[in-house]
């Protein structure tokens, strides 16, 4: 018999329609009762919040991991976190940043409601507790379970706002795919090592400034006004930025904040290709995020920075 822990945290699969909107008010014990039967595995509950993703905090997401690691210490074959879509790849991505375990943790949740006509949480939610306990997870870290599709962590992006195929790996892929019960086998992409962090304290702020045609260097100067010790762009294409940002980043770099250049496209990596653009930014000593998304990339520019304040690209390297 397989252990499984279900550790729930709120999201669209806990919520019922409310007279306010959806409220995510189910807790982990009726999720999994809705899941239907598991042969073969033995599932323990525990709820450690009742939120939409949207509302959860840099501290939500450190206690959630450390919940993780908690159950993983207790024996558990596996661990499932259910979790909003909205912020799913973000809580999904730190811990599988810190995950040096074999054993997978396994987020998933849903598009429609518990209270739906035909919900899809209890079928993501049978799915990903079949995946905590199959050995085809093993050493993959972090997943994502939606849709009959299981994704690694690292890459994982929302791509719908409402179909109940919300997630995909641009350029990347689903790792694995559950049919009928089965954990089917598809990728195992290497992964580096884990960082040692500690969950305990919390995380240096790091912001996004997202760019736009025509974008000036108001909000990356405000960025580093408000204390951001490191800062995202979420720029242009292959990673170009106006020339007003391309100035304030340079400025940021030298005066010790760190710039990590993602893009705004969903698929496809970063490069210092454009005079002007991106190879001005690589020129003023940015960083370049390969194919991270903006949100992946800031968590990651922020572990970095808690790892080695002064030099956070040395943790970079071999992780864009
Ligand atoms: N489908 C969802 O779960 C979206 C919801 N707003 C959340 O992130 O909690």
């Amino acid at each position: 018999m397989a252990r499984v822990h279900l550790l729930a945290t709120g999201g669209t699969i806990a919520s019922r329609r409310t007279d306010g909107g959806l409220s995510a008010t189910t807790p982990a014990a009726e999720l999994l009762t809705a899941a239907g039967p598991l042969p073969g595995l033995e599932v323990t509950v525990s709820d450690l919040t009742t939120v939409p993703s949207f509302a959860l905090t840099e501290a939500d997401a450190r206690a959630l991991v450390r919940a993780v690691r908690e159950q993983l210490a207790g024996g558990v074959d596996g661990v499932v976190v259910t979790h909003g879509t909205d912020t799913m790849e973000e809580s999904a991505f730190l811990a599988d940043l810190v995950h040096d375990d074999p054993r997978p943790v396994v987020f998933t949740g849903a598009q429609r409601p518990f209270d739906a006509p035909a919900p899809d949480g209890p079928a993501n939610l049978a799915d990903a507790l079949r995946v905590a306990a199959d050995p085809a997870a093993r050493d993959l870290g972090a997943l994502l379970a939606f849709d009959g599709l299981a994704f690694a962590a690292r890459g994982v992006r929302k791509l719908d706002t409402l179909r109940s195929a919300a997630f995909g790996a641009p350029g990347r892929g689903p790792v694995l795919r559950v049919a009928a019960g089965a954990v089917l086998p598809l990728a195992r992409p290497p992964r580096p090592p884990a960082l040692p962090l500690d969950l305990g304290a919390a995380l240096p702020r790091v912001d996004v400034v997202a760019c736009h045609q025509g974008s000036d260097d108001a909000l990356l100067r405000a960025a580093a006004a408000a204390g951001a010790a490191g800062v995202v762009l979420e720029a242009l294409g292959v990673g170009n930025v106006p020339p007003p940002v391309a100035t304030a980043a340079a400025e940021l770099v030298a005066g010790g904040v760190p710039v990590l250049v993602c893009s705004r496209v969903p698929a496809g990596p970063v490069a210092p290709l454009y005079a002007g653009g991106g190879a001005r930014l690589a020129g003023d000593g940015a960083l370049f995020g390969g194919d991270l998304s903006p949100w992946q990339g800031r968590l990651l520019l922020s572990a970095a920075l808690a790892l080695d304040p002064r030099d956070p690209a040395g943790v970079l390297a071999g992780r864009l």
